[in-house]
């Protein structure tokens, strides 16, 4: 398979909670890959957690971070990139994410409620109705994460594994449809 990819990169996006992380290493151990997280990238420069840098800097801050770091990791091959959930609301990240292949990994807001609910480090979510927090944020970003070239649905008694292999089982047809997209 990671002959088959030829070194490009997989970004996982996706709502905050579905899995990108989790599924994200184990797709990278899987492909021999290299593993990157951007929130985690983010903190890590910043020196800040994710809510810190919300409280004393602003979401637009760290925006900003987000590309900025997003435009350095696509310069590399053999990644797979958890992204943060926000990643697709700036034009000029889709850019960067179409140096590889795109899987949105789409669940349903229950399921992320469900595995949120005791989580405080998403700013987002710190909200007296998270509930109705994530349906909004759904509705807004829905369109944008269906630009991706890969769209995985995930069940709720589905395990990170199971779902990874679930990737790797479909990435070949995506690419055949690619190259056969090229050569027309
Ligand atoms: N398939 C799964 N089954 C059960 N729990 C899961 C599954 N995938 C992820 N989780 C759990 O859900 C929580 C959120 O997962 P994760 O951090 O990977 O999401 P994320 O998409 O990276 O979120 P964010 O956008 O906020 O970074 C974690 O506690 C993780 O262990
Ligand atoms: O969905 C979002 O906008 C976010 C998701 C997380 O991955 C973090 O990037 C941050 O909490 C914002
Ligand atoms: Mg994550």
């Amino acid at each position: 398979m990671s002959n088959l990819l030829k070194g490009v990169n997989l970004y996982l996006i996706g709502m905050m909670g579905v899995g990108k992380t989790t599924v994200g290493r184990l797709l990278a151990q899987q492909l021999s890959y290299g593993f990157l997280d951007t929130d985690d990238v983010i903190v890590k420069a910043a020196r800040k957690s994710i809510n810190e840098i919300f409280a004393d800097e602003g979401e637009a801050a760290f925006r900003q971070l987000e590309s900025e770091i997003l435009a350095q990791v696509c310069a590399y091959t053999k990644l797979t990139i958890a992204t943060g959930g926000g990643i697709v609301l700036k034009q000029e990240n889709w850019g960067y994410l179409r140096h590889g292949l795109i899987v949105w990994l789409d669940a349903p807001v229950d399921i992320l409620l469900r595995r949120l609910v005791e989580d405080d480090t998403r700013p987002l979510l710190q909200d007296s109705h998270p509930e109705d927090k994530l349906r909004s944020l759904l509705e807004q970003r829905q369109s944008l994460y269906s630009q991706a070239d890969l769209h995985i649905t995930i069940t709720e008694s589905e395990t990170p594994e199971q779902i990874a292999t679930r990737i790797l089982e479909v990435i070949p047809s995506i690419l055949k449809t690619q190259d056969s997209q090229h050569q027309n």
